[in-house]
């Protein structure tokens, strides 16, 4: 996550108006919103003046002559703008409640998307709930302050300058000491808002680092609770969620001693005017009238002053809501779209080539921590090609460069002949599907997620019955018949990534949806590893049949996907220095002799203790 908030130089308003484009359409419904709070705040503000109007007229005159007409009257009128005010609140409400939600939502799926097209760099450095909460909790925020906190500062500011005004055109010197005392008001506001918007940001990303620690131990609670490791887990939130407290206590204090001085500061000036009010009264400066409309309007201005602090502090709590959400929607996503895409020829068959790829991840520093360089490497379509080398050589970081997860830093990756980076990535994506090692599987049925790479509409789309067609053959390839004994086959619902099946069944489903996409080039990254034995030679010799034809890129762990290739390519300290058939490396390569034999030690000490042949001897080698 970067260190500093790009949104922070900017001031409150700057930062605000970025929402523009999101909140175009709502601004006539927010408009008319305004406008009916401000009509009700005038019709509050004219009660006053009807007081007045009774006090100095009917009442004084009608006690004399016994003339209640006038009375009765003054009562209908307050009456009346007494309703038009319940009225026009409720409209005020209407108006702003749909529009406020279609903005949150608009807000919601921007990001989502953005969030998408980012690349897989971003999502390395961004902790998962930093995003949750920037998705969830910043826009929910926003979305209340659009529909109530907006208006309400509008409403507040308007009602205040009106209120005053009155005062000060209808009262004279009382009005304007009353006026005197917005004085200090402006000067704490300003520095409430400075020390506010620090905390108010500070409470936010912690809310955010406390969804990231909730997301994460729940993701890991096999291995907390395998570990025992529970209790640091519930001690490292405890702190967290302790320091977001004193961060909330903080800002709760902040936020009184505003709401303090908002509330004695105009108590006090009212004081000072109530006393110099019957001064004036009584020296027939002023009618009882006049002192009344006074104090009455005092009385309508006084709850806009003190609801100022909290229309205030939701401002900048949006603020900073406004700030996190910019810092992810101004992030360019680097692996973008050509301007003009080029289009794969018509006769393409899945010919791969990198040409002197160079990669080094963003956080690595320097060129020297490169994790490729030079790489050359021709996977011939329609071949099969197995990646082997030491642990953290670079195999899944060069297999991760054909689809484009990551671009390369340097040199080319081709595809018949055209730059990946040329072709519009759904394009690519059609042509180029991935089986990882550690499967990611969605909350949905096992068709959704087998088919995952099958669309159902634009391009290379393909009707129902093809689709079931692929499903059950990729199923029946990847041995994944245990779906069909699953509580409603196909359509059972697996939980949140595909925990509720085993690493092995995970797996072959991740392996099906890869086969499932017919893609030209398939790129399996370790994809057999969970498997036993019996079961992987199953799929080993299903796979070889089906990849008949499909340029693949098999990143070997063990010598039995060895077995799987026509060729062996030999990845060592980020460079490819051998590429040939199995027996012939074995011959010439000492490194993939040693990368060989330490797979197999691998191979027989953790996943098959006791096996004295291994795959590798029975089928590489025949
Ligand atoms: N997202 C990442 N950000 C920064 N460095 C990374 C990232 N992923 C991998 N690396 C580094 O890149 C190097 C190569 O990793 P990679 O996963 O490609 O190796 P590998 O050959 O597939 O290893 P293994 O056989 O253990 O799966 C390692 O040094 C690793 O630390």
């Amino acid at each position: 996550m970067p260190s500093t908030p790009a949104g922070s130089t900017l001031s409150t308003f700057a930062s605000i108006r970025r929402l523009h484009p999101y909140v175009r359409s709502a601004i006539p419904p927010l408009a008319g919103g305004l406008l009916s709070a401000l009509g009700a705040s005038l019709a509050a503000l004219a009660i006053p003046h009807v007081l007045q109007y009774v006090v100095d007229g009917p009442l004084a005159r009608g006690v004399a002559t016994h003339d209640w007409t006038g009375l009765a009257w003054s009562v209908v009128l307050v009456l009346a703008f007494g309703l038009a005010e319940v009225g026009l609140v409720a409209l005020r409400r209407n108006l702003v409640m749909f529009p406020g939600t279609r903005v949150e939502h608009a807000m919601r799926m921007a990001m989502f998307r953005h969030l998408q097209d980012l690349p897989a760099a971003f999502h390395d450095r961004w902790p998962g709930g930093q995003l949750l909460s920037r998705v969830m909790a910043d826009l929910g925020l926003l979305r209340r302050w659009l529909v109530f906190g907006l208006l309400q500062l509008v409403l507040n500011v308007c009602t205040i300058a009106v209120g005053v005004g009155v005062l000060v055109a209808t009262a004279g010197w009382l009005g304007l000491v009353y006026l005197a005392g917005a004085l200090p008001v402006v000067v704490i506001v300003f520095r409430f808002s400075r020390r506010y918007r620090v905390i108010s940001r500070r409470s936010q990303d912690q809310s955010g680092d406390l969804a990231n620690t909730v997301e994460e131990s729940v993701h890991g609670i096999r291995v907390l609770k395998a570990f025992g490791r529970g209790s640091d887990a519930l001690h490292s939130f405890t702190g967290q969620a302790d320091t977001l407290r004193r961060t909330e206590l903080h800002k709760a204090g902040v936020d009184a001693r505003l709401m303090a001085a908002l509330t004695l500061i105009p108590e006090l000036t009212l004081g000072v005017c109530l006393v110099l009010g019957v001064w004036l009264t009584g020296t027939e400066q002023m009618t009882v009238g006049d002192l009344v409309l006074f104090f009455a309007t005092t009385a309508v201005v006084g709850g806009p002053v003190v609801d100022l602090g909290m229309s205030l502090s939701m401002t900048i709590n949006a603020r900073s809501a406004v700030d996190r959400y910019f810092e992810v929607m101004e992030t360019a996503p680097e692996l973008t779209d050509p301007e003009r895409p080029v289009a794969l020829p018509a006769d393409s068959r899945g010919h791969v080539a990198l040409r002197d790829v160079a990669f080094a991840y963003p956080d690595a520093g320097h060129p020297d921590r490169a994790v490729l360089r030079h790489v050359d490497l021709d996977l011939p379509a329609g071949t099969t090609t197995a990646l082997v080398g030491l642990t953290g050589s670079g195999k899944s970081t060069l297999a991760m460069l054909v689809p484009r997860i990551y671009d390369v830093t340097g040199g080319q990756v081709l595809l018949d002949d055209v730059d990946v980076r040329d072709l519009a990535r759904h394009d690519l994506r059609r042509h180029v599907a991935v089986a990882f090692e550690d499967p990611t599987l969605f909350s949905a049925s096992v068709r959704d997620n087998v088919l995952l790479g099958v669309p159902e509409s634009g391009p290379g789309a393909v009707g129902e019955a093809e689709r079931d067609r692929r499903m059950h053959e990729a199923l029946e390839v990847a041995q994944a018949g245990f779906v069909h004994d699953l509580p409603d086959g196909v359509d059972t619902r697996i939980g949140e990534e595909g925990l509720s099946l085993s690493g092995g069944q995970r797996q072959r489903l991740a392996l099906a949806r890869a086969i499932a996409a017919r893609p030209r080039v398939l790129v399996l990254d370790d994809p057999l590893s969970a498997l036993d034995v019996t079961t992987e030679e199953a799929v080993t010799r299903r796979l070889a049949q089906v990849l008949h034809g499909t340029t693949t890129l098999v990143i070997a762990h063990r010598p039995s996907t060895v077995a799987l290739a026509d060729r062996v390519a030999v990845l060592e300290d980020g460079r490819i220095t051998a590429v040939g058939a199995h027996s012939e490396l074995l011959a010439t390569s000492a490194h993939y002799r040693h990368v060989i034999s330490s797979l197999e030690e691998d191979y027989v000490s953790h996943d098959h203790p006791g096996s004295a042949v291994t795959p590798a001897d029975e089928e590489v080698s025949a």
